[in-house]
């Protein structure tokens, strides 16, 4: 992994799957969520927008609801620093998000999906491939939805917090990661940022409670924040299911702009990901080099 200051950084296009059709059969979903790939990196209709990296959302294997995680967790049996090859993993999502980025060739965010960790627990799991089909990061959800707005939206977490945050030094970029609730947490955006990510991607699945509020007011503050773009890619909103995932999937550029996005049907949102725009933001409202940790030390600690 390169150091924070010599991250290349270059122009690169992104594809966001809104992915529909997520149904209680679990084959079925991993051959939509295939050929929704295949879809997307053909490109839109603009042969400029044929993208570099693709993003499913989040858990975009299973039904959404801590009732079904434990029934649709798989093993992926990743170790960080051993060797992985993810064609003989023991996770059916994990073999077809690699032969998938492998057949398109293109960097794929394989969403999230449930999984069963070596220690039993379950965990809400992004796994990132290369274009060789690699599989090159995995973040675990760190930060765990569980609210209550009475009368409104109930959710409890069911698997146990886990640490991780690893990021990706794609070709082009470096990208954080996160998932979802972990964009309510401004800190795991600030250290990925401060960690040399001008990219910060976080499949999601917000509702129809906190999404017309916060959807899109977080990603432009975390946009803001840390001078990156940001990104979250949603499920499509099926109203038969038990979730009503609120959609939108959108990109924010490091100004705050909303530069693509979408409403709430299966839909691919295309952007062009400008490395100018990133240097023009952090040249012209500095604040990467204003920072005063004199005046608040615990927040630089560990960092
Ligand atoms: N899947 C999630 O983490 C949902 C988070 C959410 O809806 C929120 O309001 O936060």
């Amino acid at each position: 992994m390169s150091s924070a200051s010599s991250t290349t950084f270059r122009p690169f296009n992104l594809a966001l799957i809104q992915l529909g059709q997520i149904t209680a059969d679990k084959p079925t979903n991993l051959q939509h969520a295939r050929t929704m790939v295949l879809k997307a990196a053909a490109g839109g209709d603009d042969p400029k927008t044929k993208p570099d990296l693709i993003v499913l959302p989040e858990v975009f294997n299973s039904p959404y609801g801590a009732q079904h995680f434990p029934v649709y967790a798989e093993p992926v049996d990743f170790v960080p620093g051993q060797p992985y090859d993810p064609a003989a993993s023991p996770s059916d999502s994990v073999r077809m998000l690699s032969a998938v980025a492998k057949e398109t060739g293109v960097w794929l965010i394989g969403g999230s999906i449930p999984e069963r960790g070596a220690d039993n627990k379950l965990y809400n799991t992004t796994t990132v491939y290369s274009p060789q089909g690699e599989l090159v990061a995995v973040h675990r959800k760190v930060h765990l939805f569980d609210i209550d707005i009475p009368g409104k939206i109930t959710f409890k977490a069911c698997p146990p917090p886990a640490l991780s945050g690893l990021t990706d030094d794609a070709h082009f970029a470096r990208i954080g990661l996160g998932i979802c609730y972990d964009v309510r947490f401004p800190e795991l955006a600030a250290i990925n940022a401060r960690q040399g990510c001008q990219v910060l991607i976080y499949p999601g699945a917000f509702n129809l409670t906190t999404g017309p509020l916060h959807w899109e007011l977080l990603q432009r503050a975390r946009a803001v924040d840390n001078q990156v773009y940001f990104a979250m890619c949603s499920p499509a909103r099926d109203l038969t299911a038990g979730y009503h995932a609120w959609g939108h999937s959108m990109v924010v550029d490091p100004m705050g702009k909303v530069v693509a996005g979408t409403t709430q049907d299966e839909d691919i949102v295309y952007a062009r990901i400008d490395p100018q725009t990133f240097h023009d933001a952090r040249a012209g409202i500095p604040v990467t080099t204003q920072r005063r940790f004199d005046v608040y030390p615990d927040v630089s600690a560990g960092l």
